[in-house]
């Protein structure tokens, strides 16, 4: 059993606990409820026509490195992020795995003006519904953990609350299923899951098969602006980055650092 399939495991549980507090209907009451979803992809799409288009991450630990960063203070991170020129935050709810609260992506979105993925593993509707009762603006759909109808169903729900998807892939197989989805954006997770093997050849070898109609989201292992530099000759003008930001004290000259000096966009922009 690898850490995917034992996150699987406890996140099933958790979710059949949580439903059963907080039936279907009700969850979906308070999704109603919820402040307008910003506009996540369109965010992103205009900034990486400027630029890059940065998703930045409040992470605060992780399976492979363990504690990231002791000194964590979402509302405080979301606005170094966005003073530093990130175009939307990706927020980690998962408790067991990542240290993550629901509460901190409650925290970040109010302290910010940006579009939030709600960073987490998704396996059924209500949990979409969830993420849009806590304020996101996109999920996560991790193909290495759904199946096909699974991920459908999934990517329906974004759409019928108004949110965002973040399809990840790993792999060929995982590219071509995803492609049969309707999102615009793909992410290249650079990262296995199952093996925590991280390398930019991911995003190297699977950019070209990505559809042209849609977005490249290279994910992960990214830390300097030389590394951004490099992937976007591949095509990705969209990168999704949490470590390497949250290891600097100054979170905001961090992230301008890495946003500095954009390659241009074929075609100019
Ligand atoms: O911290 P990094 O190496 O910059 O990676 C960020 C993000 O890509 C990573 O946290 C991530 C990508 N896909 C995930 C799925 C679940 C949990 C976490 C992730």
């Amino acid at each position: 059993m690898d850490i995917l399939d034992k996150i699987k495991a406890y996140k099933l549980e958790d979710v059949a606990a949580r439903k059963a507090e907080l039936p279907l209907s009700d969850i979906e009451a308070r999704a109603a409820q919820a402040p307008a979803p910003r506009g996540f992809a369109d965010r992103l799409t205009e900034a990486a026509r400027e630029g890059y288009g940065l998703i930045a991450e409040i992470k605060k630990a992780s399976p492979s490195k363990g504690l990231i960063r002791a000194d964590f203070d979402p509302p405080a991170l979301a606005r170094a992020y966005e003073e530093g020129g990130a175009a939307c935050l990706s927020v980690l709810t998962d408790g067991p795995s990542f240290q993550g609260a629901d509460e901190y992506l409650v925290q970040a979105r109010e302290a910010s003006s940006l579009p939030v993925l709600r960073k987490d593993f998704l396996y059924d509707p209500w949990q979409v519904a969830e993420s849009r009762a806590l304020g996101a603006d996109c999920i996560l759909i991790i193909m290495a953990s759904v199946s096909d109808a699974q991920a459908r169903e999934l990517e329906d729900a974004a759409t019928r609350w108004g949110m965002d998807a973040l399809i990840e892939v790993h792999d060929r197989a995982e590219l071509d299923r995803a492609a049969g989805l309707n999102s615009k954006m793909i992410g290249i997770n650079n990262r296995n899951l199952q093996t925590f093997e991280t390398s930019l050849d991911v995003t190297r070898m699977l950019a070209k098969h990505v559809p042209v109609d849609r977005m490249i989201v290279a994910e992960s292992g990214l830390s300097t602006p030389a590394d951004l530099a490099e992937i976007a000759r591949y095509g990705a003008r969209s990168f999704l980055i949490g470590e390497s930001l949250m290891r600097h004290e100054d979170v905001t000259a961090a992230t301008r650092a890495i946003l500095a000096n954009p390659l241009t966009a074929p075609g100019g922009a």
